[in-house]
């Protein structure tokens, strides 16, 4: 788009905001701290390096067979070079364990070190962007009955403890190398498909298993664990051994983030009403913001209203610093690099249009009980000209403004993609 249009339409856009006490110069200011993890896995469909074939389980799946997936290390460092060329601000990486430098030593998870990660913390380095990283307690032989953490076969219970200990020192080590915390997430897949009698059991395994992989402890400012709750999975209906209550209760008492995913609630519960709740009990949380179709899908995030409700709530009680953002969907039935891109984009979209929001006046009204006057602000707010700012904002930053990112995509797809 032409700078000149995005410049003269900002100027229009910031007397209209200043007219509503908004000083849209502040809000941009405020996007240097949004600064969103980048999930590597929408680039290859959750497939990692283990294997060349390497099957997704544990009641998550990613539909599609668009052509492009990244099978490599080397072709999957280019698209993320490419998606980060395409977004404004800075980013993160978020690594799962699976995506490891294993060319030439390939080891089970148990037997993981940072050597097979270095080379990613040195193009994170390069990027000049901080690393996250996770567990990859799924798609293994060792996980096959559903169990991993809370499994009751003694010898697969400590295979996954080991593992976790692992990627904790892995996170330590990226974190201290980066000089910004990787926080590093368990997610485990385990439950049940049909109606258990021994909930408890399960719930104390992974209870003492989480204890015994946290022992270590390491320095804040290099790693801190989060763990990831969620409500059911395919195969997995009856009975999530790592559900919500277990999660906030361990995160609680043991001084954990929580990681909640806006896909791992029942449909009308919405995380954009938890933060404040849980964050009046943990210093931190970890978001993975998804799209939720029917079921946990992990779609593109697209701008609607629960990503809004996320995006306003951290914005408007200035949680930027206690909130760490990642993403988690994967979309393999289009252009990886095009969902990756505009998934990223709405998010960010969300928190430009939050740090817009005119918050003292609206507290101020609500406080005096002028609610038809709160309700139709808030629809009123919805169609001033944010995008005015947006491209404004995509502009300053040297990204592509309005939809010209789309061409940049497709003109990946042909000279890069397309030839795998
Ligand atoms: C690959 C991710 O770790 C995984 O999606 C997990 O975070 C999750 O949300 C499972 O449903
Ligand atoms: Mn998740």
């Amino acid at each position: 788009m032409m700078s000149e249009l995005i410049k003269k339409a900002y100027e229009i856009a910031k007397e209209q905001y200043a007219a509503i006490g908004v000083d849209t110069e502040e809000a941009i200011a405020k996007m240097k701290d949004v600064n969103i993890s980048l999930h590597c896995w929408q680039t290859d469909d959750v497939g990692g390096f283990e294997t060349a074939d390497g099957e997704l389980s544990g009641g998550i799946q990613a539909t599609g067979n668009y052509p492009g997936k990244a099978t490599t290390i080397e072709q999957m460092r280019t698209d993320l070079e490419k998606v980060l060329t395409l977004l404004p601000g800075k980013q993160r990486l978020n690594l799962h364990a699976i995506y490891g430098d294993f060319q030439s030593e390939k080891v089970d998870r148990d037997e993981i070190e940072v050597k097979h990660f270095q080379s990613w913390i040195d193009w994170c380095k390069a990027q000049g962007i901080g690393m996250d990283f996770n567990a990859t307690c799924f798609s293994h032989d060792r996980a096959a009955d559903g169990f991993t953490l809370s499994s009751k076969n003694e010898e697969n219970r400590k295979f996954w403890v080991e593992h976790v200990k692992r990627c904790r020192a892995i996170s330590a080590e990226a974190g201290k190398q980066l000089g910004t915390p990787c926080v590093h997430n368990t997610w485990i897949p385990d439950g049940t498909k049909d109606t258990p009698i021994d909930r408890n059991g399960y719930r104390a395994n992974l209870k003492k298993s989480l204890d015994e992989a946290m022992a270590t402890e390491y320095p804040k400012e290099h790693m801190k664990d989060a763990v990831e709750s969620k409500l059911f999975g395919i195969g997995v209906e009856s009975m999530t051994v790592g559900s919500h209550d277990f999660y906030l209760g361990y995160a609680i008492k043991n001084d954990k983030l929580i990681c909640l995913d806006n896909g791992h609630f029942h449909p009308t519960e919405q995380v954009g009403d938890k933060i404040s709740a849980v964050l009046q009990f943990v210093d931190e949380i970890l978001l993975h913001v998804t799209r939720p179709v029917r079921w946990d899908s992990d779609h593109v995030v697209t701008l609607n209203e629960d990503v809004q409700l996320i995006a306003s709530e951290i914005m408007r009680n200035n949680f930027l610093d206690r909130v760490n953002i990642g993403l988690d969907f994967f979309d393999a039935s289009i252009n990886r690099i095009g969902a990756y891109v505009t998934g990223t984009r709405a998010a960010q979209k969300a928190f430009l249009i939050a740090a817009l929001e005119p918050t003292k006046a609206l507290v101020a009204i609500e406080e005096a009980g002028k609610n038809f006057e709160r309700l139709a602000m808030l629809e009123e707010l919805k169609t001033m000209p944010f995008s005015a700012v947006w491209d404004y904002y995509c502009l300053q930053e040297g990204v592509p403004t309005g939809m010209d990112y789309i061409g940049k995509i497709q003109q990946y797809e042909k000279d890069v993609l397309l030839k795998r």
